[in-house]
């Protein structure tokens, strides 16, 4: 008996175990993951639902899951290096030889005329129509040709070096060696300097107030400026990319809208930064000259209700010559110019235009344009202008 329990025992046994077995043997391979409810999404009463990101959407409302999207990288934002201009000093001897290119000839040519060994009325007459192409203007030129017969005469014979410095001197005292040409830009105490920059479009008023800023902060000046000339949008974004350059503020209004209230704003800006001056940019356009007066002379009284207006720059392109000068005129006519700034210098033979702009609008030539080279613009100095005509 016990011999068959044991037998059972042993059949049970081996069925549990086969039966184990089997289990094992037939179950589905693999781990699978437990299935995972979709987050229920409630919409919001009164808005459509937008699609997951990474669903696309058919017409048949089948959805098909695509890839999530690229991240677009990150732009890198390199903040613009400010630069820190040269001082103005000594500008003008650096751009020295840019002047003796484009001035030679008129200084050449005199000197070969005046060193002849006789100087007959047709000589005179040469030496007279030299000036006059150059730009000198009729007066001054009688007057510089008068003296110089007249110490030609004392002299008799003539070295070169007589001969140039007789020339110098006739120079120098036809341009004004002695006349103030400092820029006005010292703050009033609280109150910043304000220069307004006035001229004909395309005389380079907005490079020169440009420069202008730039010479001053390298100078040591902070500066902000007014971008004035709303009538021309490229030319607030011209003067912003002058001021990021350098880092001086730029304020600027609406195309179109009011230069009056630009410059009053920037004003405002320039007295709550504590800056030392405020260069204001202007249209000017020139349609008619009341609307010319109306428009600068608010700008002007709108300044005055914050600062004083410490200079009116007048630009001039020395290019456009006796054309240049009428419309320069209009523009001394209906605002109180304080100084030329003189462009393109380098792009004329004609510098005698110095002379003959001082002397028609009655105002000193306080800077001159060199180059379209962001640190071409210089004080003007009559010595080195000089003599860059003469040659050494
Ligand atoms: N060669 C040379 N080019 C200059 C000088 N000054 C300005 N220019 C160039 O003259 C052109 C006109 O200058 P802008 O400053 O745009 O003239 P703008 O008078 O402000 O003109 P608007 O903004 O229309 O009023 C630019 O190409 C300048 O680079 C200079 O002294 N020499």
């Amino acid at each position: 008996m016990e011999g068959y329990l044991g037998i059972i025992a042993i059949i049970v046994v081996v069925a549990l175990l086969a039966a184990g077995g089997m289990f094992l043997l037939l179950r589905p391979r693999g781990k699978s993951a437990p299935p995972v409810e979709p987050p229920e999404v409630r919409p919001v009463p009164g808005e459509e639902q937008a699609p997951p990101a990474g669903v696309a959407q058919d017409d048949d409302a089948a959805t098909t899951t695509l890839p999530p999207p690229a991240k677009p990288a990150e732009p890198m934002v390199v903040p613009p290096a400010v630069e820190i201009p040269p001082p103005s000093a000594g500008r003008m001897v650096r751009l020295r030889a840019r002047l003796a290119r484009s001035q030679s000839t008129l200084g050449k040519g005199l000197l070969d005329l005046l060193s002849r060994d006789r100087l007959d009325d047709d000589t005179w007459d040469e030496i007279e129509e030299t000036l006059i192409t150059a730009d000198v203007g009729v007066a001054p030129t009688q007057a510089m040709v008068e003296e110089l017969r007249t110490k030609v005469k004392v002299l008799g014979s003539r070295t070169p070096a007589e001969v140039r410095g007789l020339l110098k001197e006739q120079l120098l005292t036809q341009i004004g060696s002695d006349t103030d040409r400092t820029l006005h830009v010292k703050p009033h105490g609280e109150r910043p300097a304000v220069v307004l920059v006035v001229g004909v479009n395309g005389t380079g008023k907005t490079t020169t107030t440009g420069k202008l800023a730039r010479s001053l902060i390298g100078d040591g000046n902070k500066v902000v400026l007014g971008a004035a000339d709303t009538f021309r949008a490229a030319a607030a974004d011209q003067l912003q990319t002058w001021g990021d350059r350098v880092g001086a503020e730029v304020v600027r209004g609406p195309e179109g809208g009011d230069p009056a209230s630009v410059a009053f704003d920037a004003v405002a800006k320039g007295i709550e930064d504590k800056v030392d001056v405020v260069i204001v940019d202007t249209a000017g356009r020139l349609h008619t000259k009341t609307g010319l007066m109306d428009e600068l002379g608010k700008v002007k009284r709108v300044i005055e209700k914050k600062a004083t207006v410490d200079e009116v720059l007048l630009v001039l392109d020395a290019t456009t010559g006796q054309n240049g000068m009428r419309q320069a005129q209009v523009f001394a006519e209906v605002v109180d110019v304080t100084g030329i700034a003189l462009t393109k210098l380098d792009g004329t033979a004609k510098g005698g235009i110095i002379i003959s702009v001082q002397r028609e609008l009655g105002v000193p030539v306080k800077l001159v344009g060199l180059g379209e080279g962001p640190d071409d613009l210089a004080p003007f100095d009559p010595e080195v202008f000089v003599d860059a005509l003469l040659g050494d």
